[in-house]
């Protein structure tokens, strides 16, 4: 199957410091892949260089099968690319359809389109069977957290997408909001998105996803798939880089 996205032989550095090391990553249309490693392991600057906002200093991306130029976050907007960072920069003090439509505003001759906004906000939501906001309409200061999540994550299906990121959705949530993103989470790559989950959480990673990549001090450990690991396995991967038991074939499950 080729993959949806593929980053090959990525290498990233901040002045003298090498972050990223000939990394390979690859996103299938369908599939979860989370993204592993431990604090500093260098997903989020991996994320960044996929995302338009880090050059990269060797290796290429390729959408689709074929070799990209990711210069700028449009650049990847454009592609179908897109990213819900952990602050999720959603502005409190607007509802739920000015938040997803910011910077992309429909208009109507000189004024917004609010009938059109308004449904395709709708839409979207109940595709993804969202129920859990009781008006689009609502601010999203009165949202809980995994509320809220669930807009920026429907602000970010909403323009086509292709290929979702999504930098730890669960972190700040509890037992049962948790549940409900991860079963969003789920139906995302069901509809046939290809779904990048950056998580600590092992649980999370299990119940969600089909790939695991898991970086290493800027390589990549490994790229399996879920069911041939146990989570001792992926543990000892972001803590050591290896495992012993996997029998890998240049990090890959063969
Ligand atoms: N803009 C930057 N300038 C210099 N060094 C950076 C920059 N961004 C990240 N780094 C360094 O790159 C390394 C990888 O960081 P990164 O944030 O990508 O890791 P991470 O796996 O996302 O970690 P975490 O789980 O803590 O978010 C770290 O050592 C970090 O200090």
């Amino acid at each position: 199957m080729t993959p949806l996205l593929a980053v090959r032989g990525i290498d990233k550095s901040f002045g003298p410091v090498k972050v990223l090391h000939n990394v390979e990553f690859s996103a299938y249309a369908g599939e979860v892949t989370a993204l592993v490693g431990d604090n500093g392991a260098g997903k989020s600057t991996l994320v960044k260089c996929i995302g338009g906002i880090y050059p990269i200093d060797a290796g290429e991306i390729a959408f689709d099968g074929k070799p990209v130029h990711i210069h700028t976050p449009r650049d990847a907007g454009e592609l179908g690319i897109e990213i819900v960072y952990q602050d999720l920069a959603l502005c409190d003090n607007l509802d739920i359809v000015q938040n997803m439509f910011l910077g992309r505003e429909r208009r109507n001759g000189l004024l917004l389109d609010e009938d059109s906004m308004e449904e395709l906000a709708e839409k979207t939501l109940s595709s993804l069977s969202v129920r859990t906001v009781k008006s689009i309409r609502q601010q999203v200061s009165s949202l809980s957290g995994g509320q809220r999540q669930t807009v920026a994550i429907a602000k970010a299906v909403l323009w086509n997408s292709k290929v979702v990121i999504l930098d730890e959705p669960t972190a700040a949530l509890g037992v049962a909001q948790t549940a409900q993103v991860l079963e969003l989470v789920r139906r995302l790559a069901d509809t046939g998105l290809a779904v990048v989950l950056i998580s600590h959480n092992m649980n999370d990673v299990f119940a969600v996803s089909d790939r695991i990549a898991a970086l290493y001090l800027g390589r990549m450990a490994a790229q399996v798939r879920t069911s041939d690991v146990t989570h001792a396995q992926v543990v000892e991967l972001i803590t050591a880089g290896r495992s012993g038991e996997l029998g890998l074939k240049n990090g890959v499950t063969p």
